[in-house]
C-alpha cells in the first residue's frame, strides 16, 4: 500500500501493524471463523478505539460540535460514493451489484446527501467549504486509500474498505439509546448509521467478504487485511481530527 506515515500513527500504542496469524491458521481455533471476523479482530486496538471514541460518544449525547467533522466527511463521502460505483462495476455477480446500486441511489445520493446539505447550511458553512474545503491530512489519506481501492478494480479490496467504514460506524452508532438527541444534526447522523436497514447493509458487506475471502489465497487475504486495517486506523484518526 502506498499510504505512508499516517497522522493517526501518532497514537501512544503506535501503528496497528502487529503480526496477525494467517486466516487459515486463525480459523482453526476461532470461535467465529468468519473471514470478516478475522479482519475485524486483526484491526484491534483501532476498532474498539473508534467504536468507543469520545467524539462518537459526544454525538450520541448530542453535544458534539459537528462543523469540522461534517465539512471533512462530505469530502470523505465523495470518494466513498465513487468507491460504491467501483463495487457495482467490480462485483462478480448481478445479485451482488444490486445492494451497492440501491445504497448508492437511495441512501448516499439521496437521504445522506440531503442530510449534509441541511446540516452544513445549519452550521453556516459557506459554498466554498461545502464543495472545496481545505482538507485535513487524515481526509487526504482516507480519500487516497479509497481511490487506491477504486482504481485497483479488485472487488475484495473495494469490499474491505467499504465494509470497514460501514461496520465500524454501525458499531458506534448502535451504542446510542433512546431518547436520541433532539437536534437533527446528531439524531439523523445516528439514524443514518444504525437500525435494521443499516444492519442488513453491513450484513451484506460482511457476507460478501465471508463468501469471497476464504478462497483468495494467503497473499490476497493479506492484501485485503492491509486495506481493512489501514481504514480502521484512518477512522480513528478521523474522529481524533473531529475533536480538534
Ligand atoms: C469517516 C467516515 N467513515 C465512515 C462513514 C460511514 O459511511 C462516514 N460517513 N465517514
Amino acid at each position: 500500500m502506498e499510504i505512508e506515515d499516517s497522522a493517526a500513527d501518532s497514537h501512544a500504542d503506535g501503528p496497528n501493524d502487529s503480526p496477525v496469524p494467517a486466516y487459515a491458521v486463525w480459523r482453526s481455533t476461532a470461535a467465529d471463523p468468519a473471514f470478516s471476523e478475522w479482519l475485524r479482530s486483526a484491526s484491534e486496538p483501532d476498532w474498539t478505539a473508534v467504536v468507543t471514541h469520545p467524539f462518537a460518544a459526544a454525538i450520541i449525547r448530542g453535544e458534539a460540535d459537528m462543523r469540522r467533522y461534517l465539512v471533512q466527511d462530505f469530502q470523505f463521502v465523495d470518494a466513498f460514493t465513487a468507491l460504491l460505483g467501483a463495487a457495482v462495476a467490480g462485483a462478480d455477480r448481478f445479485e451482488s451489484r444490486v445492494p451497492f446500486g440501491r445504497f448508492l441511489g437511495q441512501i448516499v445520493t439521496d437521504t445522506e446527501r440531503s442530510y449534509f446539505h441541511r446540516a452544513l447550511a445549519d452550521l453556516g458553512v459557506g459554498a466554498d467549504d461545502l464543495t472545496s474545503p481545505v482538507l485535513e491530512p487524515v481526509t487526504v489519506r482516507f480519500r487516497a486509500l479509497m481511490d487506491e481501492a477504486r482504481v485497483s478494480q479488485e472487488y475484495p479490496v473495494i469490499l474491505a474498505v467499504l465494509c470497514l467504514a460501514e461496520w465500524i460506524y454501525l458499531g458506534w452508532a448502535s451504542r446510542a439509546a433512546e431518547p436520541l438527541p433532539e437536534r437533527f444534526l446528531h439524531r439523523e447522523w445516528i439514524d443514518l448509521h444504525s437500525g435494521p436497514e443499516f444492519e442488513a447493509w453491513v450484513g451484506f458487506l460482511r457476507g460478501e467478504l465471508d463468501r469471497i475471502g476464504p478462497s483468495l489465497g494467503e497473499d490476497g487475504q493479506a492484501r485485503v487485511l492491509g486495506f481493512f486495517r489501514e481504514a480502521a486506523r484512518l477512522e480513528r484518526g478521523f474522529f481524533d481530527m473531529a475533536e480538534g
